[in-house]
């Protein structure tokens, strides 16, 4: 039986760590190794690939974040299994903002683990594939349990991905647009095929999220460690 389409949703949460004063590259090596409130690090041997079996597609989250985190595509990439977790940090104005990323799995049967993820997270990207219609009304369902389960204040950020496949599309950008305006969310077309707006997305998405509060960031730098939000599983990338 073919899975539903997968559609689902990268959860973002973010760190800032201010250096006012001098420019990004000299901010650099000061940069946090560890992620803030998402300390599951998943050990390298936990870490299992499976090889797609053709059928089950995918929208492209985890190329998405392949694309935005390594500036890689990779057109065999796997589907995932259970949830991945990446981090990249970028300068921003007098800023570094670290993205701390679970990729989650699009398959109907991982669904139940999606609270566990989304709980946690500031800033939520869902995503559908303008080629197919269905992956869109999946999205508005993905949108709707956000927004009775999610965290109160979460930034909601709609990517509909595949860009470079505009001539087979489904999905108009004027119905992505209504729709992302009536719930007050981003939306950008993307392709992480050809890097197209993956960086506007997650620039996005930054400027959204509201400042932390400084005592989340510690003192003179120091910082806060939250409790694991979510469990390790992962795949290769
Ligand atoms: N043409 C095109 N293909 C893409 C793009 N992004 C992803 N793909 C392809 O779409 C398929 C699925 O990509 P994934 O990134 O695994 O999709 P996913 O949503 O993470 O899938 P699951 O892990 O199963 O939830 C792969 O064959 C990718 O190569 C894109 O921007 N353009």
């Amino acid at each position: 039986m073919r899975n539903q389409a997968p559609q689902y949703v990268l959860h973002v949460s973010r760190f800032r760590h201010y250096h006012p004063g001098h420019g990004p590259t000299a901010q650099w090596e000061n940069i946090p190794t560890f992620p803030v409130k998402c300390p599951v690090l998943v050990p390298k041997a936990h870490t299992w690939c499976v090889r797609g079996g053709g059928e089950d597609t995918g929208v492209g989250k985890s190329s998405i974040v392949c694309r935005f985190v390594q500036d890689h595509f990779d057109h065999n990439i796997s589907p995932t299994i259970g949830a991945s977790f990446m981090t990249k940090t970028v300068p921003c104005g007098n800023e570094l903002h670290k993205f701390l990323i679970w990729d989650t799995a699009g398959q109907e049967r991982f669904h139940s683990l999606a609270p566990m993820y989304y709980r946690g997270s500031a800033a939520a990207v869902i995503v559908y594939d303008i080629t197919k219609q269905d992956s869109f009304h999946t999205l508005k369902k993905w949108v709707k349990e956000l927004k009775e389960h999610g965290p109160e204040n979460i930034v909601m950020a709609i990517a509909g991905n595949k860009c470079d496949l505009s001539d087979i599309r489904e999905v108009p950008l004027k119905d992505a647009k209504e729709y992302a305006e009536s719930i007050g969310a981003i939306v950008v077309e993307t392709s992480a095929k050809n890097a197209i707006n993956i960086e506007e997305l997650f620039q996005g998405i930054s400027r959204q999220i509201p400042p932390l509060d400084s005592h989340e960031n510690g003192n003179n730098g120091a910082i806060k460690l939250g409790k694991p939000t979510a469990p390790a599983s992962r795949r290769c990338c």
